[in-house]
């Protein structure tokens, strides 16, 4: 069932909280799972530069600890030196220089590793929203019409471009993990108890951390269904589609007003959380500098004991710093990953998803020629979530070479039955034959390329004008003769003389130097994609509603023509051009009432013979 926006008594929108409930330590580890699977992605992306990243990253983690031993050797010898009467500053240059040398080594991989990081980050990004556009083309069009799953898309759709950073996230952890490794060694040596009160310093925050990132994922998630809408609205509110109405019908403030409200609402929920993050990080992160001092304490006074030289109190002091520092990062970034793993499995659930419609294994392949036709027998179709039967107890045949017209009042199911027989959707009962054969037992794609469909609510691409029809046969998109031979059938040719840019015109406004058409003028071209491809099976739903009536007139005498021998289905509501089809299935409420030829519906004087009559007299 798809799920509604859940209202409460007051009528404002809460978010959909039972979407995920709030997620224990337990779960939030189990989201590391995905790592693997998401590293796996990466090193696909490009395996040179992974391996580059991850060495650099490697040699980059040793140098932290390195600089601050140098450095303390730097002090050390200057003490030294300072009671040397004969001043030796040989070994201080050479400190120095290996100090400097160090800085440099260490910017350069620092910009090599950011270079790495865009770089993957892009490729990474490219390459899981083709892998995005080609899941969404394999699924069914019913999961389209789910509210739930429109989330997971969306949601799936934000990861594409957000995850890259976990990627440098992960590996700055491990690199970070390798530096105090190093830090932990001189540490220990020295002082150990300094590590005891460094994890007695972080571990507040890290909880607090783990607590608000928990609370975070979970709110931003059970708000994906009003994001979307936010999203909705803004695009209503604001695009070239829907800026005739919004003026027309003055619609800015009532769409800004609910824009506001649902966007305060969910303000207001952020920004609670943010305030409590804020607090308590703030607080705990008090706890942290005070350890901090506290080791400083110790260091002192091991100094001043004479325990420990002046070089170690700085090499000690700084590595302490270092880690704590580190170690904060390391934790929060933990978070941070935790969450972004969460995230993660969006992307992979939306993966995961399935089409119910698919292939057969040993699918047959498309008789060519079809011998017998399609046959339905007592078909009925019910959509998801819908009480009611858009189709019922349907059966007729469908004969090779026939021309099929469908009639019936809006909503009868005309649109419904061209999909059945493309596969879009599955009969609820019944099934759909082909020359003998049920329709599931055939390759899909095949059965896709000889069922032509040009719907009602065709696209209108914000493409040129020849890759508009070309989507008719994608295949065929560099075969200009056949792309305008194809508009020359549907007489989009005569439209596309006149634009400016012929043929590699930019349709739509949407991108620079488009030009905008009429309703009819959409029409021809989108009619010439169903001449653009060689389908068995053409289907024309309500292709010339917009077209004036000589070039509907035209555009039928063409159609007849051209589909001499071939089969082709034809949904009108102007009798005249159905009158010229062999029959005629008039729908009702799902039902087949009458078929039959045109002369024969007449002498039967019932419904059609009756609708006929009233257009022809002009009335409907
Ligand atoms: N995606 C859908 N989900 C749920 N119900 C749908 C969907 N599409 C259509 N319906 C319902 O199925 C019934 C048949 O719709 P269909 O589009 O097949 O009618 P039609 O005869 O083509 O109408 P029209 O002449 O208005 O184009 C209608 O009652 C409609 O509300």
């Amino acid at each position: 069932m798809p799920k509604k926006d859940q209202k409460n008594p007051s009528g404002s929108i809460s978010p959909d909280s039972d979407t995920k409930p709030k997620l224990s330590f337990k779960e939030r580890l189990e989201a590391f799972k995905n790592l693997p699977r998401f590293f796996k992605m990466i090193w696909e992306t490009s395996r040179s530069m992974t391996l580059g990243n991850v060495l650099l990253r490697i040699i980059k983690a040793a140098i932290p600890v390195v600089m601050l031993w140098v450095g303390k050797l730097i002090i050390d010898e200057i003490i030294f030196q300072i009671d040397n009467p004969a001043h030796d500053f040989s070994m201080i240059w050479i400190y120095l220089a290996m100090e400097f040398g160090l800085a440099i080594i260490s910017d350069l991989i620092n910009r090599g590793i950011t270079l790495l990081d865009g770089q993957l980050g892009d490729l990474f990004s490219n390459k899981t929203s083709v892998k995005l556009i080609h899941h969404a083309a394999s699924l069914d069009l019913h999961q389209f019409e789910d509210s739930e799953f429109y989330d997971k898309l969306e949601r799936a759709r934000r990861q594409t471009t957000s995850r890259t950073v976990l990627m440098s996230q992960v590996l700055t952890q491990v690199q970070d993990i390798i530096t105090i490794a190093f830090f932990a060694v001189g540490i220990i040596a020295f002082k150990p108890i300094l590590i005891v009160i460094l994890i007695i310093a972080i571990i507040p925050s890290f909880l607090g951390e783990t607590h608000f990132s928990e609370a975070s994922y979970s709110l931003t998630r059970s708000w994906t269904p009003q994001r979307r809408e936010l999203d909705y609205l803004r695009f209503i509110g604001a695009s070239d589609q829907t800026a005739k109405e919004v003026k027309i019908f003055g619609l800015a403030g009532f769409i800004s007003d609910r824009f506001k409200r649902l966007a305060d609402q969910y303000y207001e929920a952020n920004r609670k959380l943010a305030i409590k993050r804020a607090f308590w990080g703030s607080l705990l992160a008090i706890i942290g500098t005070g350890a901090y001092y506290g080791a400083y304490v110790f260091i002192a006074m091991d100094t001043v004991e004479g325990k420990i030289s002046v070089g170690q109190l700085t090499f000690l002091a700084g590595s302490f710093l270092q880690m704590r520092n580190m170690l904060q990062s390391i934790m929060n970034r933990f978070s941070q990953i935790a969450e972004s793993a969460l995230y993660l499995q969006d992307l992979f659930d939306f993966f995961e998803i399935k089409p119910d419609i698919r292939q057969a294994d040993s699918g047959l392949p498309i008789p060519n020629p079809i011998k017998r036709g399609f046959t339905f027998e007592n078909v009925g179709f019910q959509y998801r979530g819908s009480e009611n039967w858009s189709l019922r107890h349907l059966s007729f045949h469908l004969d090779v070479g026939e021309k099929l017209a469908l009639v019936g009042e809006n909503g009868a199911g005309k649109t419904t039955l061209v999909k059945l027989l493309a596969r879009l959707y599955e009969p609820t009962e019944g099934r759909i034959l082909l020359d003998g054969h049920d329709l599931r037992d055939y390759k899909l794609d095949e059965l896709r390329k000889n069922v032509s469909i040009i719907f009602q609510d065709y696209m209108k691409f914000q493409l040129e004008a020849r890759e508009n029809i070309a989507v008719g046969d994608i295949e065929g998109i560099e075969n200009q003769e056949h792309i305008e031979t194809s508009a020359g059938k549907s007489l989009a040719d005569t439209v596309i003389e006149k634009l400016p840019g012929k043929y590699q015109q930019m349709l739509g406004k949407r991108f620079l130097g488009g030009v905008e058409l009429s309703g009819g003028e959409w029409q021809k071209i989108a009619l010439a994609r169903a001449y653009m491809g060689n389908a068995q099976l053409m289907i024309l739903d309500e292709p010339t509603s917009a077209l004036d009536a000589r070039a509907e007139n035209e555009v039928f005498i063409r159609f007849a023509e051209l589909m001499q021998g071939k089969t082709a289905v034809l949904i009108s509501h102007r009798f005249s051009t159905v009158r010229m089809a062999d029959r005629i299935l008039f729908l009702e409420n799902g039902q087949l009432l009458e078929l039959g030829s045109h002369e024969e519906l007449m002498e039967l004087d019932g419904k059609y013979a009756g609708l006929f009559k009233l257009q022809a007299k002009g009335y409907v």
